[in-house]
């Protein structure tokens, strides 16, 4: 995996968002195919949709020809409740850009058949051509979208009930009453996330620093789902400081390296060694074995 580092949340939101404008755009010149970018929720992505929301402002992105698919969403919360993941995309992002409600992509927790529900996701993302993009946050106990610790690595979108400190940490948007957090949600799996062509993991401040140290310096373990990236040939993590607490000072300085010399190969053959030839289905491809 790749692994970049920056000084705080925004400018992690800084990067990520300038990362995905680039990608969308990198993707444009090779193919008219729509770009499928996967979507996460929490105060994690916040920044990098406020980013992308102004690069959108400022005309250097579109999203006309974007099709999104969000990771999950609560079981039995109304849509119109303001701690929807429904009401936070289209709050936080979708209402500021130019996409078409059409290619917005949303599991329905209140769904009649909430199994059907979940087959019809994968089948929609397939029927798509699968996922160019899927951006994550993380738990503080390390899930990805809501697999929580013990999900299957080879999991696909169902119903998850979450762990106890999901629903204390989610607490702080339902006005920090446990008892108001739904207890299931619908979620992609690991495996749904783990079948996109690139994988871009966001983990800001401190309290991720344990499930950070794990996912980075130790090995693949469902107790910790993100750290599935590891299998992912394609897969990239931006944090911040906060976050690299509990990292080995050498694993940091590390990456820290790495980055540097990445810098310089896209000096000399732009975004990621991407080649600008249509191939691989139209997608870019990645020729840089850096990550
Ligand atoms: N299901 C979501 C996850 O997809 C998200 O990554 C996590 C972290 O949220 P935050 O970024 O607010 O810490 O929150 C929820 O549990």
């Amino acid at each position: 995996m790749r692994y970049i580092i920056r000084d705080d949340k925004a400018a992690v939101g800084k990067y990520v968002g300038e990362y995905v404008a680039k990608r969308i755009n990198a993707h444009f010149e090779v193919t008219d195919r729509p770009f499928v970018l996967g979507c996460p929720t929490g105060s994690s992505p916040l920044d990098t949709y406020k980013t992308l929301i102004q690069i959108h402002r400022e005309g250097r992105v579109s999203f006309k020809n974007v099709i999104t698919f969000n990771m999950d969403e609560y079981v039995a919360l109304p849509k119109s409740h303001p701690e929807s993941y429904h009401s936070f995309m289209w709050n936080n992002f979708f209402s500021h850009i130019d996409i078409q409600p059409q290619n917005v992509h949303i599991l329905n927790g209140n769904a009649p058949d909430l199994v059907e529900e979940c087959n019809q996701y994968e089948a929609k993302i397939q029927a798509v051509g699968g996922i160019d993009l899927f951006m994550a946050g993380v738990g503080s106990d390390g899930h990805i979208a809501f697999n929580e610790p013990g999900s299957s690595l080879a999991s696909r979108t169902r119903i998850k009930t979450l762990a106890y400190d999901t629903v204390l940490d989610n607490s702080r948007f339902f006005e920090n009453d446990p008892l108001k957090v739904p207890r299931m949600a619908l979620t992609v799996g690991v495996q749904t996330v783990m079948d996109a062509r690139e994988i871009l993991v966001i983990i800001v401040g401190q309290h991720k620093a344990h499930a950070l140290a794990k996912c980075v310096e130790e090995g693949v373990n469902h107790m910790n789902t993100v750290s599935c990236i590891q299998l992912h040939p394609n897969a990239l993590l931006v944090s911040d400081e906060d976050a690299t607490s509990e990292l080995r000072v050498r694993t940091v300085r590390y990456f820290k390296g790495i980055e540097r010399a990445q810098e310089e190969i896209e000096k000399l053959y732009g975004l990621h060694g991407h080649k600008k030839t249509a191939s691989n289905g139209g997608s870019p491809v990645v020729s840089s074995n850096i990550a």
